[in-house]
């Protein structure tokens, strides 16, 4: 596997991953993704309105309602989740696996204010496959903690075409999006950040 440009309390981190072009084609693939899987504004189970928008593509999505944080096999309205484009396989053939390949690509949507709390991502039945994380767009502040809540943090701004891999001792690590630098990318039409997140789910 390629050398990452830097690692942070285990977590491998490819600044630069992809080009221009590269990035663009995967807002094209992801076009398609979205008019069939609209994005959807999430609520946590206890009832407060996730600052993201989200939807997935792959075998699973990742929802979050009133009855928990949980993989689905269809949207909350009902139709089933588009294929993971190939761009994205791409990615996670070059830094992860060639054999096997993600359930989950969750896409989430940043704008203006959204952030992303610490959390862990747990709901995954096997965590020796990595986390796969594209950052398209704007600016994100990233942070990242331990494997349990709390303690010291390190963060770094995150740009497009920015890849991270957390796997192997940064698996269960905490980690978040503090804030985002709106108008700092001009890749989204309308601006705001995409990440792409991709997951071995079952
Ligand atoms: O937006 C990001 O870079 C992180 C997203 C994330 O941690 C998640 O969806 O679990
Ligand atoms: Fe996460």
């Amino acid at each position: 596997m390629p050398e990452p440009t830097l690692i942070l309390r285990d977590v491998a981190i490819y600044k630069g991953w992809l080009d221009p072009l590269e990035q663009e084609a995967l807002i094209a693939s992801l076009r398609d993704v979205v008019a069939q899987a609209p994005l959807f504004q999430p609520v946590t189970p206890s009832g407060r309105a996730m600052s993201v928008r989200m939807t997935s593509a792959g075998r699973c999505g990742w929802i979050s309602d009133r009855n928990g944080y949980r993989y689905a096999g269809h949207h909350p309205d009902g139709m089933g989740w588009p294929p993971i484009p190939e761009t994205v396989l791409a990615i996670w053939r070059a830094l992860v696996s060639e054999t096997r390949l993600p359930d989950c690509c969750l896409i989430n949507h940043y704008m203006g204010q959204a952030r992303m709390g610490l959390h862990q991502d747990r709901d995954e039945a096997d965590f020796t496959w990595p986390v796969l994380s594209i950052s398209l767009g704007d600016d994100a502040l990233f942070r990242i903690g331990n494997v349990t809540r709390g303690g010291k943090t390190d963060s770094l701004w995150l740009a497009s075409g920015d890849v991270v891999v957390m796997g192997g001792a940064a698996r269960l690590v905490y980690h978040g999006i503090d804030r985002i630098r709106p108008g700092t990318s001009g890749l989204l039409r309308g601006g705001g950040r995409i990440n792409l997140t991709c997951r071995v789910v079952m």
